[in-house]
C-alpha cells in the first residue's frame, strides 16, 4: 500500500477508536474485516499506530495543537508504526516541519500529565501503592503484553509442546511460576499449528493460570466458576480436574460463552457444563446452595491490570465507573459464596490494580461472613509448590494475604486474588 493510503486508513482508525464508544479491539476487528484488502503488514502498522495513540493519548493531545489538518491525522502521525523514512514520505513540507518540532521536545521538559498518560483519577492511587515504582508500571504499560500459552496439561506436556513449536521455529520459555505455562518471543501465528488444534495449548497470560491454580480444584469436586466469560480459565480448572467431576461455568454473557464451545471442543474436557446466568441471584445459583466445593470468582472489573494491551480502558472508566464495578463485585462474591459447602475454597480476583476493587471487597467481605476464614494467598502457593511464591503476595501483617501481580514486577497483567475457606 502507497504510504499516503496506509497514513490515510490508520488516521480514519484513530477517529474511529477516539470515539470511544466501543472497546478499540472491537472496532480494529471490525475495521479489518470491513476492508479484507488488507494485508498482515498494514494491519499490523494499523493497529500499533492506534494503541500507541490511545497509550499516549495524553502526550500527544498536547503536541497535536500546534500542527494543522484533522487532528486524527495528526495523531496518526505521532503515533505512527513504522520506519520514520515511510512516514515522512506521506507527508507534507509542513507536517515534517512539524514532526520535527515534535520529536525534539524533551520528555524532561513536559508535564508529568504528558509523560504519565494516566487519568488523574488513576495516578494517586498508583502513587500510593508503588511509590518511585510508579514510573516502572508506567514504562511497562506502554510496552505492549508479551505472549504467554497454558498448556493443556490433560492432553500434552509443557516440554512436549516446547519442542513442537521449536521445530515450527517459535522460541517458547517455560514461565517462571505457572507450571502450565510457556512465554514466546515475539507474536508468531498459534491457532494454525498443529499443537494448537489439538487442544495442546491456549492463549492465556501466566497471571490467569496463577488465578485458575490457586482454585486448587481436585478430581472428582464440584467446582463453580461463577464469571467464566469465554472460559479461559475454566479449561485450566477442568485440566485441573482431569475431566472429571462437575465444573459449572457461569455467566450472564451467552455470547461469551457461545465462544467458549470451540475452546472446549479442542481441550477434550467432557466435566465442564457452561450456563447463562440472568444475574448473581439466578435460580440455577440457588440451586447449588451449600453443594459446591470450589467456587472462583473472576469478577468483572474495571481491566485496570490490562493497559497493556487495552489502553484505551482508562479513558472509558472514571471514578464513578470504579464505584459502581465495586457495588457489582460485592454482590457477585456475596451470591456466589452461598454455593459452598462448608470447607469449601473461594477464590475472588480481578484484573485490576485499584484498592478499590481489591483489597476493600475483600475486607469487607470477610467482615460480613464470619463463617468463612481468609487464607494468606502466599502459604496457598507455597503448598502449590510455586517458586517465589512471597514475591508475588502483599497485605497483611507479612506481606503474603493476597496476590499482587504487576507488570513491571511480574510480566503478567496486573491481578489481584483473594482466597478463603468456609468454616
Ligand atoms: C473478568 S471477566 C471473566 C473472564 C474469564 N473468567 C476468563 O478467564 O476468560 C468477567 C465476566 O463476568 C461476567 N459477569 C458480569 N456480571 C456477572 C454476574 N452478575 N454474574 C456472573 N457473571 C457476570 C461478564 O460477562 C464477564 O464475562
Amino acid at each position: 500500500m502507497h504510504p499516503k493510503a496506509l497514513l490515510e486508513a490508520c488516521s480514519e482508525l484513530v477517529r474511529l477508536t477516539l470515539k470511544f464508544d466501543h472497546p478499540a479491539d472491537a472496532i480494529v476487528s471490525r475495521f479489518f474485516r470491513d476492508h479484507r484488502g488488507l494485508g498482515p503488514r498494514e494491519r499490523a502498522t494499523m493497529a500499533e499506530t492506534v494503541y500507541t495513540v490511545l497509550r499516549k493519548k495524553q502526550l500527544f493531545d498536547h503536541l497535536a495543537p500546534s500542527g494543522s489538518g484533522p487532528k486524527e491525522r495528526r495523531m496518526a502521525i505521532l503515533g505512527f508504526y513504522g520506519p520514520d523514512d515511510f512516514l515522512r514520505s506521506a507527508l507534507t513540507d509542513q507536517e515534517k516541519n512539524w514532526l520535527d518540532a515534535c520529536q525534539k521536545v524533551d520528555p524532561k521538559d513536559l508535564m508529568e500529565r504528558h509523560r504519565h498518560n494516566l487519568p488523574e483519577w488513576l495516578v494517586q492511587p498508583l502513587k500510593d501503592q508503588l511509590g518511585a515504582e510508579f514510573w516502572p508500571l508506567v514504562e511497562s504499560f506502554n510496552q505492549g503484553a508479551g505472549l504467554d500459552l497454558r498448556v493443556n496439561d490433560f492432553k500434552a506436556k509443557r516440554a512436549d509442546v516446547q519442542k513442537s513449536l521449536a521445530a515450527l521455529g517459535i522460541k517458547a520459555v517455560p514461565t517462571p511460576y505457572s507450571p502450565w505455562g510457556l512465554r514466546i518471543a515475539g507474536k508468531p501465528a498459534l491457532n494454525k499449528t498443529e499443537a494448537f488444534m489439538r487442544g495442546e495449548f491456549e492463549v492465556q497470560d501466566e497471571g490467569s493460570q496463577l488465578l485458575a491454580m490457586l482454585l486448587d480444584a481436585k478430581r472428582s469436586e464440584m467446582v463453580v466458576d461463577f464469571c467464566a466469560g469465554a472460559g479461559g480459565k475454566t479449561l485450566a480448572i477442568g485440566a485441573a480436574m482431569r475431566s472429571t467431576g462437575r465444573l459449572y461455568a457461569f455467566d450472564t454473557s451467552a455470547g461469551r460463552l457461545d465462544s467458549f464451545k470451540p475452546r472446549q471442543a479442542r481441550s477434550g474436557l467432557s466435566n465442564v457444563h457452561p450456563a447463562a446466568i440472568a444475574h448473581e441471584r439466578d435460580d440455577r445459583v440457588k440451586r447449588l446452595s451449600g453443594k459446591i466445593d470450589r467456587v472462583l470468582v473472576d469478577a468483572p472489573c474495571t481491566g485496570m491490570g490490562t493497559l497493556r494491551r487495552n489502553p484505551d480502558l482508562k479513558w472509558r472508566q472514571s471514578l464513578e465507573g470504579v464505584a459502581e464495578m465495586a457495588a457489582k463485585q460485592t454482590a457477585i462474591l456475596q451470591s456466589a459464596s452461598k454455593m459452598l459447602k462448608s470447607g469449601g475454597r473461594l477464590v475472588y480476583a480481578t484484573c485490576s490494580v485499584l484498592p478499590q476493587e481489591n483489597e476493600d471487597i475483600a475486607k469487607a467481605f470477610s467482615e460480613a461472613n464470619p463463617d468463612f476464614v481468609a487464607l494468606p494467598v502466599g502459604q496457598v502457593l507455597t503448598e502449590l509448590k510455586v517458586e517465589n511464591a512471597a514475591t508475588l503476595c502483599a497485605g497483611g501483617e507479612d506481606g503474603q494475604a493476597y496476590l499482587r501481580l504487576w507488570p513491571h514486577r511480574h510480566a503478567t497483567d496486573g491481578f489481584f486474588a483473594a482466597v478463603w475457606q468456609k468454616k
